[in-house]
């Protein structure tokens, strides 16, 4: 069981967010709350997934991820192939720790194993299927991104897709304040987040997190060699896409 996120109730200084223990340990309470539609995008995303599954020897290469939600996800679906080895990645041996946790039996089973790497630093990846990217691209710094997806790109089989899930910033600066104001709101009645908690947040966020607008998430995609790039859920400044290696 994950306990309730009260990181930003304390008082005190802001320090920078960080995937440290404190933040694991919350972090499914977190996520669910502040992540709009999160569960429901694990859903729809998994049904895209198993469609580019092979029968055999399929693999799911997820980078950045934290407690292991995705993976589990995929592997409850009712058309996962069994023949599967599901490889998580994250920089943080906390969020590892509890992914170990809930991914126990599929790791016993020898169909899901996680490994501590940084995205900026990806080496020896297998050849897989399916990269997922939920989340995480924003967190690495600008001038990596693009060297992080020519590497996923280079892992991908033929025929293979990127689901890339991040928090987006719109061309048109009064709609991205009005989206912000959404957003924070949206926080505020469906996390239950109080305003100050949300402004504590979005200070220890800034420059931690940096979102790119859509269509620079498209050139990146394009540049690292994606081909049939498309917006598969997007809700005001959140947006999930899918990209094939064609
Ligand atoms: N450079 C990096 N290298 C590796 N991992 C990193 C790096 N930077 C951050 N991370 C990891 O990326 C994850 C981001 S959370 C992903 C949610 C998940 N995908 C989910 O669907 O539940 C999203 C969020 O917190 O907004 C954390 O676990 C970090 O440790
Ligand atoms: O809460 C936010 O402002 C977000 O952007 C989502 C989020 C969720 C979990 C950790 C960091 C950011």
């Amino acid at each position: 069981m994950t306990d309730q996120d009260k990181i930003f109730q304390q008082t005190g200084r802001t320090e920078d967010f960080a995937f440290n223990e404190r933040v694991a340990h919350v972090f499914d309470d977190m996520v669910s709350r502040s992540v709009p539609f999160y569960n429901e995008i694990q859903c729809i995303q998994s049904d895209l997934i198993v469609d580019f599954l092979p029968e055999n020897s399929a693999v799911v290469c997820d980078f950045g991820c934290s407690t292991g939600t995705t993976l589990e996800h995929i592997a409850q679906h009712p058309r996962c192939p069994s023949d599967i080895a599901l490889i998580g990645y994250d920089n943080s041996e906390a969020m590892l720790d509890k992914a170990r946790i809930k991914l126990e039996n599929l790791i016993t089973a020898k169909k899901a194993s996680l490994r501590f790497a940084d995205l900026g630093r990806l080496q020896d990846l297998p050849e897989c299927n399916v990269a997922i990217l939920n989340w995480t691209l924003q967190f690495v710094r600008p001038i990596d991104r693009e060297q992080v997806l020519k590497t996923i790109f280079n892992a991908l089989k033929p025929g293979g897709i990127l689901l890339l899930s991040e928090k987006i910033l719109s061309s048109d600066p009064v709609l991205n304040r009005l989206y912000i104001e959404h957003y924070l709101q949206y926080k505020i009645e469906h996390g239950g987040y109080s305003d100050t908690e949300n402004q504590r947040k979005r200070e220890a966020l800034e420059n931690i997190l940096i979102p790119y607008r859509l269509d620079e998430n498209y050139a990146l995609l394009e540049r690292a060699g994606f081909g049939r790039i498309d917006t598969y859920f997007k809700w005001f400044n959140f947006a999930s896409m899918i990209a094939v290696k064609i």
